[in-house]
């Protein structure tokens, strides 16, 4: 159902602080599209999603029972999937149906999650990742076009971050050429697929391969779970929705189990192996890794959708900042807006120059995951584990980064900040699973140490190493390095923190092998170095790849925008730099008085920004039907739709609740 919401006038202090911007808003803008055609494109594609009014909902969804709103999201679901497909795709082209446009235009319907969002989201991109041309002419046509609907089902009860140890059984029948899919344990029920309880009737599995009574470890399969017509599971699946979760409401997580359940030898998907019609098992696959490739293509994405979840989260906190007002600074003179106070600064502005570090990153990494692809394609895998370093590393900072930010904003926003109707906690419960799914924050950085320990022995016996690490070279044997606190300096200081612990991180694993530990004891034991070094190499990609990006991108900008461009990209060194004072007094050179210096830097320039703060946010150019907030909409007119939200609580329905006759009365009466 549509709900009609009324048009206000623009508040005053937000009218005001637009009034103050010194920059052209559209350049930023064009600058976190990624150019003028890409905004025009996003302008386009929301258009159409939003001028329908099919997003809007006259009960919030948080109002509903998990039927209701499974139903919703499926509701609308089928409704943005038809306009994807039937308007979207054409204007993106078909081959961009991972567009982030398109993620991210999805938000106007829900506020939670789509139960289709891992249909596109994973199964499609699987299907294109692993399977050979056959097999893609088979299925790809169908899920693009949403005739099946697909899951991806990797995790188990028992097993998630150890893939090898997943216990799901893909045993292959010669006689029938077929693979017999079986659950043997109950910690080998597949766990937590989103959209596997009640809308997928495809799924792709992750099983260990027995063929000729070998078992050749994971591989992946795809499988038909329900009946097309009826949607009933097919004889020989058992599978259900999880339960109520922290967030992920709509998106019918699920479980599922197999009872000797028979699929075609077709349904492996044969790009980097195959069994042949015998049995005969053939790998042909340059990397053993390969069959993982759609969870680094997910870890890639998640780092732009990690901008775009703190650009939400910074929107509604500054807008709300500009209009509530609160405490007197000095007697008898009006409050001021809450965005005045250098500690409601210090919480917000980092944010919008986290989200501008992590959208310019992550164009980069795009960049370097489809050219390391291409490689692959052409049977060249040697970029392959840097690429699986930076992009763990990447999506664990990126995720554990902007979750503490989108805290920090729910802080800025005090009370109200608690409501539903901010979207604050919607966002935060949504990033909080980030941090978990698709390798959890210590597993993927763990990942990444084994990178750099390898690169760090390589960078001390005087071989060059791959360019994420290259600093290594200049840095592996030096002790401390000399602070500068120009942004080149500060950038080279993380580096060598950086190099330092990873350094610290390969002498405590000789020393404890030196002391009789075996090298995985040793590893084990040096394993919290081994996270932080690897959490120091990511900062130092961060800051290094960030400010190169800006300049780069805006060297053709006005002089204003270069400006605040740039103290973004000053402000988000300093803020770091001041959280890791003691790494720096560690690693270079820094007196307390540089310290002194940098804080009182980063001091001014939070009262330089705070002008264009409203302005810096509505350049991330987020429609109200987006951010879905009572405190960030673009009029700011927050008290009149906290008080309207408040109208929708199904307890306003009626001036009396039963319960009050039922209990409580007769409570007061003596009478229970
Ligand atoms: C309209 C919508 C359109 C589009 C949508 C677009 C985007 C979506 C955006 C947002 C998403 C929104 C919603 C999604 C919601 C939910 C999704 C959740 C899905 C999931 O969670 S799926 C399950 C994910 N599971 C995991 O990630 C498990 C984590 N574990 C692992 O990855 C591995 O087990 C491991 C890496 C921890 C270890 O693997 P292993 O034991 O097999 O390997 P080893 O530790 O022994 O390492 C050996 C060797 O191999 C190297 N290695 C490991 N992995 C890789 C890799 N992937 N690539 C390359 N190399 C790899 C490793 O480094 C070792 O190397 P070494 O040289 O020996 O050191
Ligand atoms: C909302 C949501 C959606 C999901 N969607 C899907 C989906 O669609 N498909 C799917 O297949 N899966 C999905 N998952 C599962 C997800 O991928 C896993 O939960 C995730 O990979 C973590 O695995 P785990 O739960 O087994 O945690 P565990 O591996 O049990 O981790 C528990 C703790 O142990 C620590 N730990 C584990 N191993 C190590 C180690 N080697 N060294 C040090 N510490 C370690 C971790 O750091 C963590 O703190 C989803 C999960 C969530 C929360």
């Amino acid at each position: 159902m549509k709900a009609n919401r009324p048009k206000r006038d623009v508040h005053p202090d937000l009218a005001r602080e637009r009034l103050k911007c010194n920059f052209n808003i559209e350049e930023v803008t064009n600058i976190i599209d990624g150019g003028k055609d890409k905004t025009l494109e996003r302008k386009k594609i929301e258009d159409i999603a939003l001028n329908n009014g099919a997003c809007l909902d006259e009960i919030p969804d948080e109002c509903l029972s998990i039927k209701e709103r499974y139903e919703n999201a499926i509701r609308k679901s089928c409704i943005y999937s038809n306009i994807v497909r039937n308007e979207m795709l054409e204007i993106t082209g078909m081959e961009n149906f991972e567009s982030p446009v398109l993620r991210r235009t999805a938000d106007a319907f829900f506020k939670d999650i789509s139960p289709f969002m891992l249909h596109l989201g994973m199964f499609v991109p699987t299907l294109i990742g692993q399977s050979t041309p056959e097999q893609m002419a088979e299925w790809l046509p169908k899920a693009l076009d949403m005739k099946i609907i697909g899951a991806y089902a990797q995790t188990e009860l028992g097993h998630g971050t150890f893939i090898r140890g997943l216990e799901t059984t893909a045993t292959y029948d010669p006689d029938k050429e077929e693979f017999v899919l079986h659950s043997p344990t109950i910690t080998s029920y597949k766990w937590w697929a989103g959209g596997l309880g009640k809308t997928a009737n495809h799924c792709v599995v992750m099983a260990q391969l027995y063929t000729q009574g070998e078992c050749h470890g994971t591989h992946l399969f795809i499988v038909q779970i329900r009946d097309l017509d009826t949607h009933m599971p097919l004889p020989g699946i058992k599978v259900g929705e999880i339960g109520p979760r922290m967030g992920f409401s709509s998106a019918d997580n699920g479980f599922l189990g197999f009872n000797s359940f028979r699929i075609p030898r077709q349904n492996m998907l044969m790009k980097h192996a195959k069994v042949e019609k015998d049995g005969c098992y053939v790998k042909s696959a340059k990397h053993g890794k390969l069959t993982y490739g759609t969870m680094v293509f997910i870890r890639v994405t998640l780092v732009s959708e990690m901008s775009f979840n703190l650009s939400k989260a910074a929107t509604i906190a500054i807008r709300y900042s500009a209009v509530r007002r609160q405490t007197e600074l000095r007697p008898n003179e009006p409050e001021p807006q809450i965005l005045d106070y250098p500690t409601q600064q210090h919480k917000l502005f980092i944010c919008i120059a986290t989200a501008h570090a992590f959208q310019l990153t992550s164009k980069w990494l795009w960049d370097t995951f489809q050219a390391v692809m291409a490689d692959v394609r052409k049977g060249n895998v040697d970029a392959l584990p840097e690429l699986h370093a930076l992009s763990s590393c990447l999506k664990a900072v990126s995720t554990s980064d902007a979750l503490s930010h989108i805290e920090q904003c729910r802080f800025a926003c005090g009370g109200h900040g608690y409501m539903l109707s901010s979207n604050l906690p919607f966002i935060y419960s949504f990033v909080a699973a980030t941090r978990t799914y698709e390798g959890d924050y210590t597993v993927l950085l763990l990942q990444t140490a084994r990178f750099l320990v390898k690169a760090w022995e390589q960078a001390e016996s005087g071989n060059n190493v791959t360019p994420t690490v290259a600093y290594l070279n200049r840095t592996a044997n030096t002790k401390r390095v000399v602070w500068d606190n120009t942004h080149e300096g500060i950038i080279q200081s993380f580096q060598a923190i950086a190099a330092g612990k990873i350094g610290q991180c390969v002498r405590s694993i000789r020393d404890r092998i030196k002391s009789g530990m075996d090298y995985e004891d040793a590893w084990l034991m040096t394993t919290v170095q081994l996270v932080a070094a690897a959490e120091a190499h990511c900062r130092a990609v961060l800051v290094n790849t960030y400010w190169n990006e800006m300049i780069r991108l805006t060297k053709s900008s006005s002089a204003n925008v270069k400006t605040v461009m740039h103290q973004l990209a000053v402000l988000y060194l300093m803020y770091w730099a001041l959280e890791k004072t003691g790494d720096l007094l560690k690693y270079s050179s820094v007196s307390k008085q540089d310290l002194d210096d940098l804080q009182r830097r980063y001091e001014e320039l939070l009262a330089a920004l705070r002008p264009n703060a409203v302005s810096l946010v509505d350049a991330f150019d987020l429609r109200d039907e987006i951010l879905h907030s009572s405190l960030g909409s673009y009029d700011g007119c927050v008290y009149e739709r906290l008080m309207e939200e408040a109208q929708k609580s199904p307890l306003n329905a009626e001036p009396v609740n039963p319960s009050f006759h039922k209990y409580i009365k007769p409570l007061m009466q003596g009478k229970l």
